[in-house]
């Protein structure tokens, strides 16, 4: 084995992966609450794989009420040390047509009063959201997907809707002015705590539908969705067997694995002692429980 650790967290339409090896799925306990699952823990190739699928075998929770800080705590207690999240998005770019992947580079979060911190009173912490996610992740993960034979683009800006409506076509068209090339419900708070967590989190998003901004289009629905999802869950499966069996064997580290050095602005003898001892996996490194 080498030393990396993936954790893959499947969004819409990825609830299993069939490409792990002795695979078994594993109830882990968290004190942020309950994950959406039990993770999937297996190998591919050389690399161990801790598979989390976000809205729960089945499909049973809704984006707003998926509890990612007990996911992403979840995933880190199961000794991940990066994570591959997938996404089914919405494009509001012509450049992204349905049937298309492409790499999240910047987040707009627009998702309201979901739990967005593992910090706070009596342990005051502010990490750098300035780079969302990792490069190195998402360039591997582009190469992945198009070994596995899909097209892949390279950097999108997400925009984080609370939902579970889409948008209306006033908000559709707002995005595309604020900047957003892609829409989905779930890539934040997931990456804001993954970074948090001093986890390099890198986000692959599969292009479903062209949400509802075209006024000659029909506009977004479900099953359009499911369709489109079902076309591209082969290659999303490959792409992570690709990615994985792809990285090297050594693990050089990345500066994301020590985000949390000088992030906490609390003085140590005013630290909640409670939210300490939630906080032992999360920032295990810095609390010296690593
Ligand atoms: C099934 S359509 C809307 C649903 O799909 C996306 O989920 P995920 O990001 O987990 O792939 C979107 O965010 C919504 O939750
Ligand atoms: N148009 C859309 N809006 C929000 N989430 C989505 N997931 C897939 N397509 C979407």
């Amino acid at each position: 084995m080498s030393d990396w650790t993936i954790g893959i967290i499947g969004g819409s339409g990825l609830y299993a992966m069939d490409a792990l090896e002795d695979a078994q799925w594993i109830s882990v306990k968290s004190p942020w609450g309950e994950p959406s699952d039990e993770i999937l823990c297996g190998t591919i190739g050389h690399v161990r794989v801790r598979f989390l699928p976000r809205h729960g075998r089945g499909h049973r929770i809704a984006p707003s009420n998926i509890n990612a800080r007990a996911n992403i705590d979840a995933l880190k207690r199961a000794g991940c040390t990066d994570i591959l999240a997938i996404s089914a998005v919405g494009s509001l770019s012509e450049e992204l047509p349905p049937g298309r992947f492409v790499t999240v580079d910047q987040f707009i979060d627009n998702t309201k009063g979901r739990p967005a911190s593992f910090y706070g009173d009596g342990f005051v912490t502010h990490v750098s959201m300035a780079e969302p996610v990792c490069p190195r992740l998402s360039k591997h993960a582009l190469k992945a997907v198009e070994k596995a034979g899909g097209g892949c683009s390279e950097g999108a800006t997400y925009l984080a809707m609370e939902g579970p409506q889409f948008s209306s076509r006033a908000e559709s068209k707002l995005y595309r002015h604020w900047g957003a090339e892609v829409i989905g419900m779930t890539g934040m708070p997931e990456a804001k705590l993954a970074r948090e967590a001093e986890l390099p989190y890198a986000l692959l998003a599969m292009v479903t539908d062209y949400d509802s901004w075209r006024d000659d289009a029909e506009s977004v629905d479900v099953a359009e969705i499911v369709k489109q999802m079902n076309a591209n869950a082969a290659i999303a499966r490959k792409a992570v067997e690709i990615f994985c069996k792809g990285l090297p064997k050594k693990r050089n580290p990345s500066p994301i694995d020590q985000a949390l050095a000088d992030a906490v602005i609390t003085a140590p003898d005013k630290h909640d002692k409670a939210l300490v001892a939630k906080l032992d996996a999360v920032a295990g490194r810095l609390l010296g429980k690593g």
